[in-house]
């Protein structure tokens, strides 16, 4: 007589440095947008959900900002979401790039040793390395004893992604589902927006802009003329950044307004009219008041 396949479910830490490619993984694997991508490095601020449905199993994705050691107010938010989401999770996967260890590497691991649910060592961009080089880089990790088993993938080609699963599968406990199977992220919708607009500035601007720019969703609950009006502030740091921003004749602002408004209108499933608007905030990133104001609050995380 076969068994009925047991229904498994918990909490899952995505930890690694920036740019290892954390949010491009978790987006494969929910299917849709929940996080921002980019080829900048601490794209992720906050942290978000996203949740996965198997016909057996539903992961919930805490997917951490890029590990680092704090130097301004906005780096310890983000450390301390990292230690707190360590904490309370049923386990995790730390993700490095397809090479030898990095001092980068030392500061996470640290904290890895620290922790009492399984860890495993997640090689993601495998798709850029001869297989032959994986080998040396998987005893380099095994020589430090913490990880249960060492998962290759890509997450771009969606190379590993069963073992993975499998993985996933075996080490999370018994238990229903925590959301309904069509909900992907637990964010409020006006924070999604946020980040679609941030996204676009991600990609679209370059050197110290796109860290310095951070956006806030004033309104969004009116409609005119059968389309959701949407108000936005993206704040900088400087007013040269301002600039940059707005572009020559307000051509960057425009473009940043397309391309996000598209995403927007996907993510919604309805017609967006979207207003943004650039203002001058100095030195946001150490400003503990600020950064709680338009939603980083540290205190929250401890
Ligand atoms: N070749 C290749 N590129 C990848 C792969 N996975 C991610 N990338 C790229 O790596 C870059 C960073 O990916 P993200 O998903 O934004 O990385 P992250 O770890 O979430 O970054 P932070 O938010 O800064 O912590 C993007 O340009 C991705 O397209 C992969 O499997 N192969």
């Amino acid at each position: 007589m076969s068994e009925e396949k047991k229904n498994k479910s918990g909490f899952v830490a995505l930890l690694g440095r920036p740019n290892v490619g954390k949010s491009t993984l978790m987006n494969f694997l929910v299917g849709q947008k929940v996080a921002i991508t980019s080829n900048k490095p601490q794209t992720t601020r906050n942290k978000i959900s996203g949740i996965y449905t198997t016909n057996d199993m539903q992961v919930v994705f805490v997917d951490t900002p890029g590990i680092f050691k704090p130097h301004v107010e906005l780096d310890d938010y983000m450390d301390k979401a990292s230690v707190y989401s360590l904490n309370e999770v049923d386990l995790i996967l730390f993700m490095v790039e397809p090479e030898k260890m990095g001092k980068g590497d030392q500061y996470i691991i640290e904290l890895l040793k620290k922790v009492t649910v399984p860890v495993f060592l997640v090689i993601n961009k495998v798709d850029q390395v001869n297989p032959n080089e994986l080998l040396p880089i998987i005893d380099d990790y095994r020589q430090l004893g913490i990880f249960k088993e060492y998962l290759p993938i890509s997450a771009t080609q969606g190379i590993g992604i069963t073992d993975l699963n499998k993985v996933l599968y075996d080490y999370l406990p018994e238990g229903p589902a925590y959301y309904d199977p069509d909900q992907i992220t637990d964010r409020p919708e006006y924070f999604m927006v946020a980040e679609l607009i941030r996204e676009q500035i991600l990609q679209l601007t370059a050197e110290e802009v796109p860290h310095a720019a951070a956006v806030w969703v004033e309104q969004m609950n009116k409609h005119e003329n059968n389309k959701l009006q949407i108000e936005a502030t993206i704040y900088v740091e400087k007013n040269g950044q301002k600039g940059i921003i707005i572009g020559k004749n307000g051509s960057m602002l425009k473009k940043i307004g397309i391309n996000s408004r598209k995403q927007i209108e996907d993510l919604l499933g309805e017609k967006v009219n979207l207003h943004l608007w650039v203002k001058v905030q100095r030195n946001w990133r150490s400003d503990p008041r600020f950064l709680k104001q338009i939603g980083y609050n540290t205190k929250d995380l401890t």
